[in-house]
């Protein structure tokens, strides 16, 4: 069987094709920059006489149908050729961001699935209209396969009452649904299994960091989800690459009001202009860090900031789990990034927390472990691999 796994973003399409039930990935990539006429695909083919470089090609693609085109005749054509045509294809595994209560668990999308995600688009306007179109899509190019959908927020729905309620008036939860639910869950879900298997303790209490363009932490016990940071929509918690995270809700008054902002602004502001973007200048942590090498004040507090962050959710996360086993990194900035990590796990002894700065500086490849021997907890560095976790579910169906 084959299962083809899309990541629609809001300019971007991650994918990956697996021959299942070996979890072979035959071939993986990326279209960046949707929309324009200097899009990029990154393409790279796995498996005996593949090439051992990614082909990339600049070229127009005006919109995801245009993308996922290319992306289907790189499968199929050529010498990256991986598979006869789109009728070999049998399932394609969606990520969709916001599944709201509905979805708990991986998802055969039907009209009334793709209705309900289409009444979710409110909830999270940077990721479900992407994913909706995805589907679409997809349904068009591969009109044999299954459509499954694997949710953001579905590993997530674990958290108990007291964790996903705000202090609001009751019915704004009963009749609006308004509560935190989450995000990032199936990356917090994969690298937490990853982390159980490496400890040998299925029971373990985990604190894992997902680090990316979007940022979240997750408290996980036993492979469940006790508590998140982001909430309503991706906007709370951490703060990321263009989004500003927690903020004292006043705030948003405060611009609506006296400052006469219109709730466009308002969103566009806290989405998309915020987050380090807003702090340094930029919302890529390479820009960052070679800022701060050069002396940047506004990169410095910048990375301040973030790491502040990080390390106030770990004192919470400790508490929540009562003791902890391991703090997990992952996603493009927790992967990569050895002064992120530095600056986030400092000053955390009273945890009995102690990272060996030799192997955070040298840590490459897959698992690593970048505690000191002596250190209570562990400290891990998992990449995550989402689309292999959303393979797996939709296989469970
Ligand atoms: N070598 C690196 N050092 C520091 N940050 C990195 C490095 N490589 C990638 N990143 C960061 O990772 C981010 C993207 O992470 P990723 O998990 O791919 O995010 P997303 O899935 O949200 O697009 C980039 O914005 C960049 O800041
Ligand atoms: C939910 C979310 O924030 O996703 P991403 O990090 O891909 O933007
Ligand atoms: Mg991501």
């Amino acid at each position: 069987m084959n299962i083809f796994v899309v990541n629609s973003g809001s300019s971007s399409i991650k994918y990956q094709l697996f021959n299942w039930p070996d979890e072979q990935p035959l071939c993986s990539g990326l279209v960046e920059r949707i929309g324009s006429a200097q899009a990029e695909i990154t393409h790279r083919v796995f498996g005996a006489g593949a090439p051992a470089e990614a082909l990339r090609r600049t070229l127009a693609v005006p919109d995801y149908e245009a993308g996922l085109r290319e992306v289907v005749r790189l499968l199929t054509d050529g010498p990256t050729a991986v598979i006869q045509g789109p009728a070999a294809v049998d399932v394609v595994g969606h990520r969709v961001v916001h599944g709201g209560e509905t979805f708990t668990g991986p998802t055969v999308i039907t009209a009334v699935v793709k209705a309900k995600i289409k009444e979710l688009f409110g909830l999270a306007p940077l990721h479900n209209p992407a994913n909706y179109q995805g589907i679409e899509v997809a349904e068009r190019l591969f009109p044999r396969a299954r459509q499954v959908a694997v949710f953001d927020t579905a590993f997530h729905q674990t958290l108990p009452e007291y964790a996903f309620r705000y202090a609001l008036p009751t019915a704004l939860y009963t009749e609006q649904r308004i509560r935190k639910y989450g995000f990032h869950g199936t990356s917090h879900q994969y690298v937490a299994g990853r982390a159980a298997e490496h400890l040998r303790n299925p029971d373990a209490r985990l604190i894992t960091i997902h680090l990316g363009n979007g940022c979240s932490m997750a408290a996980v016990r036993g492979g469940r989800s006790l508590d998140t940071s982001m909430g309503f929509s991706p906007l709370a918690g951490l703060v990321m690459g263009t989004r500003s995270g927690d903020l004292d809700p006043s705030v948003l008054l405060h611009l609506l009001g006296p400052l006469g902002y219109t709730t466009e602004q308002v969103s566009t502001l806290l989405n998309k202009g915020s987050g380090m973007l807003g702090l340094a200048g930029s919302n890529d942590m390479r820009d960052v860090g070679r800022a701060l090498a050069a002396g940047d004040a506004r990169a410095a507090l910048a990375l301040d900031i973030y790491a502040y962050r990080i390390r106030q959710y770990i004192g919470a996360y400790a508490a929540v789990l009562n003791g902890l086993d391991a703090l997990v990194f992952t996603a493009g900035v927790g992967e990569n990034d050895a002064l992120v990590r530095a600056r986030a796990c400092q000053d955390l002894e009273f945890f009995g927390l102690a990272l060996d700065a030799a192997r955070n500086e040298n840590c490459t490849g897959g698992l690593r472990d970048i505690s000191q021997p002596s250190s209570r907890a562990r400290i891990l560095v998992i990449p995550t691999n989402e689309e292999l976790e959303i393979a797996r579910q939709c296989a469970t169906l």
